[in-house]
């Protein structure tokens, strides 16, 4: 690579890829390429810019993602798909670099990375540990409760909810689960990522916030180790993210991360990209709650989707994402 490395972000103007601009404009150490609005969704101009850079960062439905890395012939181009196509695909590597402690290295050396969904970073980062340290075993079947910001139903979701006034929003989409054939796209990464045999049984649901995320994963004494306390729990988690900037482990029972002492707002770490991972317990019943909130256009996507450029490009991991993106109302309400 000679110069300043060039980076294309083949959906620039939806969601995530907004986010992505917003992150990368400004910076003097890439060079951010764009195509015009009025082509941007011409295969053929796509295909010249997308054989053209260094990476090409795919913020697409998933059969435009599959479309765009089919017309990349330049072997030097890297990829970094944000859509759910190549999340466990084999030749492809996850781009949780936190997750694993080889991975940080893993995605440095790829030209193939996929972003994680925004519900399975909360639901692997808070599981993989225990799996991995036999406090959860791989063939546990386990729940996952989740609420997203509408932003995560992407352009159409925001336009519907935006529509509506910020007060009647609430009237018109009041709080609600889905996916409720029990299928979801993401079950194949939390899977996979979460080192079990079985998909959870995964409820998510909206709100009528745009941006914020909470991640809940329920432990009766029979999904652990016989014996487990929160106080163990804990341990795994503050051990296994130590040192990690974009990972924080709340201390046992929430401390003053909680609102007012008692509420887990999911909105805080909007404009982040930090995830934070929280344990509660109840000891005499051997109950434990594990949640991980995060921003889902943030850590969920384009911050985590920079963190993985700036590995991919050997520039410094956290350039980009020093500061939080500025808490307008289009990230806040
Ligand atoms: N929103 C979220 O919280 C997260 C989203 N993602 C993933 O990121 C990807 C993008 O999602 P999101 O940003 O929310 O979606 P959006 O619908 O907001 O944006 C997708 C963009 O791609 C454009 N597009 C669609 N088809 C083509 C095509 N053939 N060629 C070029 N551009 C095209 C759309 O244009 P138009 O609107 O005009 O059709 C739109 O601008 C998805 O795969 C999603 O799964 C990942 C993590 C979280
Ligand atoms: C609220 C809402 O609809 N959320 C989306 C997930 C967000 C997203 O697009 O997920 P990826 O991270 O895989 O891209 C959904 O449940 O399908």
């Amino acid at each position: 690579m000679s110069g300043k490395p060039t980076v294309f972000i083949d959906g620039e103007a939806g969601t995530t890829g907004l986010q992505i601009r917003a992150r990368l404009e400004g910076r003097d150490d890439l060079t951010l390429v764009s195509i015009a609005p009025d082509r941007r969704k011409d295969p053929e101009e796509r295909r010249r810019l997308l054989n053209e850079v260094d990476v090409a960062v795919l913020c697409l439905p998933d059969a435009a993602a599959i479309e765009s890395v089919s017309l990349i012939r330049n072997p030097a181009v890297k990829v970094l798909d944000a859509s759910t196509a190549h999340r466990t695909a084999p030749d492809w590597v996850y781009g949780f670099p936190e997750l694993l402690p080889a991975q940080r290295a893993a995605v440095a050396a790829a030209s193939r990375v996929s972003n994680p969904g925004c519900y399975p970073t909360g639901f692997t980062a808070l599981v993989r540990p225990l799996v991995d340290t036999g406090l959860i075993a791989a063939d546990a079947a386990l729940t996952v409760n989740a609420v997203s910001g509408f932003s995560g139903g992407g352009r159409q979701m925001v336009e519907d909810y935006e529509a509506a006034s910020p007060v009647g929003r609430e009237a018109a989409y009041p709080y609600g689960d889905y996916a409720l054939t029990l299928e979801h796209k993401h079950l194949p990464e939390m899977a996979v990522y979460g080192g079990l045999d079985q998909s959870p049984l995964f409820v998510p649901a909206v709100g009528h916030f745009k941006c914020g995320m909470l991640v809940h994963v329920p432990l009766t004494a029979s999904l652990l180790k016989p014996g487990t306390t929160a106080a163990d729990v804990h341990a795994v988690l503050a051990a296994r993210y130590a040192g990690e900037g974009f990972v924080g482990v709340a201390p046992q029972d929430g401390g003053d991360l909680l609102r007012d002492g008692k509420f887990l707002d999911p909105r805080a770490l909007n404009g982040t990209n930090r995830i934070e991972l929280f344990v509660f317990g109840h000891q005499s019943r051997g109950q434990i709650l594990l949640a991980a909130r995060l921003d889902n256009l943030g850590k969920g996507a384009s911050g985590a989707a920079v963190q993985n450029l700036n590995l991919m490009l050997g520039l410094p991991e956290t350039a980009g994402l020093e500061t939080p993106l500025p808490l307008t109302d289009t990230i806040m309400t």
